[in-house]
């Protein structure tokens, strides 16, 4: 390999690099969006961190190049690429490198990184090349930390930058202003609201998700209860589970916490939860009254109600806005294009079939985006001044992360930060909101329930 990449160096030594480089990644989106396998890990050999020329890699993947080197067959998914700079003056010249990829080095999602090298001779002239850290793709960089490059580079990193949508402040003032109404329910009737949760299985972000839950209620004085499963638990089992908190009166709430393990028929399950308790809003009869005018749902499905609320308390108008939605499923995309076109927005979806979604996307106001693609959106996506919303949560494993894994959210935050006007971060944006959202989902269903108001 290291033979093919010095034959095409020496054919391309002359010619501009960057414009080619950059079209090239830009007339092949579909090398942008890359589905990850879930849960990743985080292991890159140290064949990628050395710098040396030598670059055989040691296994096959996908990998596009670009710069001074050739495509070839990498462990490097999504793209790669380097370019070197000659610049001459009088009496020397300035040389040097940058290189970087995205998405995955050996299944590691990684936001763009960039090495980038500068030597200076004083006399006569000298190129730098990315020799074989480019053949070796970014794995070699991953050290180095998020890069900005192209158009990014030129702005001033603390000029434009967005205003960052704080969920999580803006979640703790709602689920103490939920706080006030349980103590002012207590005092009056003597009750308070009830949220029961069904965990099945052991996956470690949803019990995250779920002890944040907990947490939440506690705060808020809501009572929380919870019935936890077995993997491989019955449908029976979870439907009796289920029906236990339909007919208790001190359960207001009921959420049967996702993905379920594939052996049980969510849709089934699902149906047995009681309308009135289905505070998630998933419910078919919820999804109807939602998408029609003149009809208002018992619930909204809480993650894009909590997206509203952060467009609304953030001040950003909603009426009129070109907005685009990226994502159509059932508890996500589907209902935050519903909500926003309530709202009065112009409300256009892209989905995993999209054809050219970065266009698209590039022409909307508000973008919100509920793919579980990490980095899916490149700053360039963006239209300048874009409002950004990132639902994605994407666990990777972490060791040394408290958990175990980190999340990664669909947008490519130091990219977008440089573009739009305000984003939210994950973690920190739409996950809190979402569970203050349950928290007043489930307030409000506890006041109907005692017709308090
Ligand atoms: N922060 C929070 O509170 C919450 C976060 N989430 C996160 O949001 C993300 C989405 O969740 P959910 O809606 O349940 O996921 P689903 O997998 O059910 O849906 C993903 C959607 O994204 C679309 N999509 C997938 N890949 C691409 C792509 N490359 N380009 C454009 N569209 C794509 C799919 O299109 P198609 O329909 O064509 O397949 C689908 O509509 C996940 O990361 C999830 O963890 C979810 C709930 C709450
Ligand atoms: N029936 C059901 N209802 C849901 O609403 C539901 C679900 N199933 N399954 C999974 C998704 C995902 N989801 C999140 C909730 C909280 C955070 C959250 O608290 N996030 C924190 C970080 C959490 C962490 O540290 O891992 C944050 O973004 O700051 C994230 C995601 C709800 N979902």
């Amino acid at each position: 390999m290291a033979v093919v990449w010095h034959k095409w160096l020496r054919k391309s030594i002359l010619s501009p690099f960057s414009s080619r480089a950059f079209s090239t990644l830009k007339s092949n989106p579909s090398q942008q969006i890359i589905k990850s396998p879930p849960l990743l890990s985080h292991d890159v050999p140290d064949v990628w961190t050395s710098n040396s020329m030598h670059c055989d890699p040691p296994s096959i993947g996908e990998c596009y190049m670009f710069g001074y080197a050739v495509g070839t067959p990498l462990v490097c998914r999504g793209y790669a690429f380097g370019m070197s700079w000659v610049r001459s003056w009088k009496h020397g010249c300035e040389c040097g490198c940058w290189c970087g990829c995205g998405y995955e080095v050996r299944g590691v999602p990684i936001r763009q990184i960039l090495k980038k090298e500068r030597y200076k001779y004083k006399y006569g002239y000298g190129w730098g090349s990315t020799g074989a850290s480019v053949g070796a793709g970014a794995g070699v960089d991953t050290r180095y930390g998020v890069c900005r490059y192209g158009k990014f580079l030129k702005k001033k990193d603390n000029e434009r930058r967005a205003r960052v949508i704080d969920g999580k402040s803006m979640a703790a003032k709602i689920i103490a202003g939920i706080g006030g109404e349980v103590i002012r329910m207590q005092e009056s009737i003597g009750k308070v609201p009830g949220l029961a949760v069904i965990l099945v299985g052991e996956r470690k972000d949803s019990e995250t998700y779920v002890r944040n839950k907990r947490k939440a209620c506690e705060e808020a004085g809501i009572n929380f209860v919870m019935t936890k499963l077995l993997n491989n638990c019955t449908e029976d089992e979870v439907c009796e589970a289920l029906l236990r908190y339909n007919e208790n009166p001190s359960v207001h709430g009921i959420l049967v916490q996702l993905p379920l393990p594939h052996h049980l028929d969510e849709e089934k399950i699902l149906n047995v939860l009681n309308l009135e308790k289905d505070v998630d809003g998933f419910h078919p009869v919820h999804m109807g009254n939602l998408a029609m005018s003149g009809r208002e749902p018992l619930f909204i499905p809480c993650t894009p109600k909590g997206c509203i609320e952060l467009l609304v308390r953030s001040d950003v108008e909603i009426m009129g806005k070109n907005a685009v939605v990226i994502g159509r499923s059932n508890i996500v995309g589907l209902p935050a294009s519903l909500l926003l076109q309530r709202h009065h927005a112009t409300v256009s979806t892209v989905h995993a079939f999209t054809k050219n979604p970065e266009h698209i996307t590039s022409e909307a106001d508000i973008v919100v985006t509920a793919a579980g693609v990490p980095n899916l959106v490149r700053g360039n996506w963006l239209k300048p001044g874009a409002v950004v919303i990132d639902v994605g949560t994407y666990p990777i494993e972490d060791p040394s992360f408290e958990q175990g894994y980190r999340l990664l959210g669909d947008v490519c935050y130091e990219e977008a930060v440089m573009v739009a006007s305000a984003i939210t971060p994950v973690p920190g944006g739409v996950g809190p909101m979402t569970i203050a959202m349950l928290l007043s989902n489930t307030l409000d269903s506890a006041k109907r329930a005692y017709n308090f108001g």
